[in-house]
C-alpha cells in the first residue's frame, strides 16, 4: 500500500516547525489579544513545549498576578517578569506567551529579541474589550473606566509592539484559525529571509 499523502494542515505544521528550527516563538501584544490561548494551540501544532510567562510567574511566586501587583506593585512584578523571561528563553524551541507588558519593558524586550522570533497579535479595541471585560483578573484594568485604560495602553504600546519580528491580526475567528495564521507567518518570514 502506498503512504498516505500529507494533508494541507500537516504540511503547514511541518513547514512552520522546520522554519522555526531551534528558535523560540514568542507571542506579544495587549491583554485579550489571544497570546495565552492561541500560543497553546500553536505549540501543540508544532509539537514543542508551551509556556505562558504569567503562569510561570504565578508558579514560582505561588501568588496570582493580582496578588503580586497588590503586594509588591508593578515595578517588582516587572523585575520578576524579566528574570522569568530571561530563563525561559535560554533554550528552545518553545512557544512562550508573554503578559501584555513584557515586550514594553526594555530589558525584557532585549531578552525576547535575542531569544527567538517574536509575533505581535494585533487586535482593535473592540475585539480586546469584548474579551477582557468578561474577567476581572487583570490588575491594570481595575480602573474607573477600564475600556479607556485599555485604549490608553493601546496608544502607548502599539508603537513598541510594532518592533516585533512578525505581526498577525487577531480578530473574531476561531482560535485554531488564528493559530494557523501564526504558523503561516512563521513560514513566510523564513521564505523572505532566505530570499534576501
Ligand atoms: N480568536 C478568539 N476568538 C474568540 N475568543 C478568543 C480568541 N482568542 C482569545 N479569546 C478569548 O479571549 C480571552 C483572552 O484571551 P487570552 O488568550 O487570555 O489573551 P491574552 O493572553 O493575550 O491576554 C479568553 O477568554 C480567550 O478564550
Ligand atoms: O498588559 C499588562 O501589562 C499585563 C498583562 C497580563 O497578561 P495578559 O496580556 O496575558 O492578559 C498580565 O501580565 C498582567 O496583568 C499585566
Ligand atoms: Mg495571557
Amino acid at each position: 500500500m502506498s503512504e498516505p499523502l500529507l494533508t494541507v494542515a500537516d504540511s503547514l505544521k511541518d513547514r512552520a516547525r522546520a522554519a522555526l528550527g531551534s528558535r523560540n516563538l514568542i507571542l506579544v501584544g495587549l491583554m485579550g489579544a489571544g497570546k495565552s490561548s492561541v500560543g497553546r494551540i500553536v505549540a501543540s501544532q508544532l509539537g514543542i513545549p508551551f509556556i505562558d510567562s504569567d503562569h510561570e510567574i504565578e508558579r514560582v511566586s505561588r501568588m496570582t498576578i493580582a496578588e503580586l501587583f497588590a503586594a509588591y506593585g508593578e515595578d517588582e512584578f516587572r523585575a520578576l517578569e524579566t528574570r522569568v523571561m530571561k530563563r525561559l528563553l535560554k533554550s528552545g524551541p518553545r512557544v512562550v506567551s508573554t503578559g501584555g507588558g513584557a515586550f514594553v519593558n526594555e530589558r525584557t524586550r532585549r531578552h525576547i529579541k535575542r531569544g527567538g522570533l517574536s509575533v505581535w497579535l494585533k487586535a482593535d479595541l473592540d475585539v480586546l474589550w469584548e474579551r477582557v471585560n468578561k474577567r476581572d483578573t487583570r490588575p491594570l484594568l481595575k480602573t474607573e473606566n477600564p475600556k479607556q485604560t485599555l485604549e490608553s495602553l493601546m496608544n502607548a504600546r502599539y508603537p513598541i509592539y510594532a518592533q516585533a519580528d512578525l505581526t498577525v491580526i487577531s480578530r473574531d475567528v476561531r482560535k485554531e484559525i488564528m493559530a494557523d495564521e501564526v504558523l503561516t507567518a512563521v513560514i513566510e518570514a523564513q521564505k523572505e529571509s532566505t530570499a534576501s
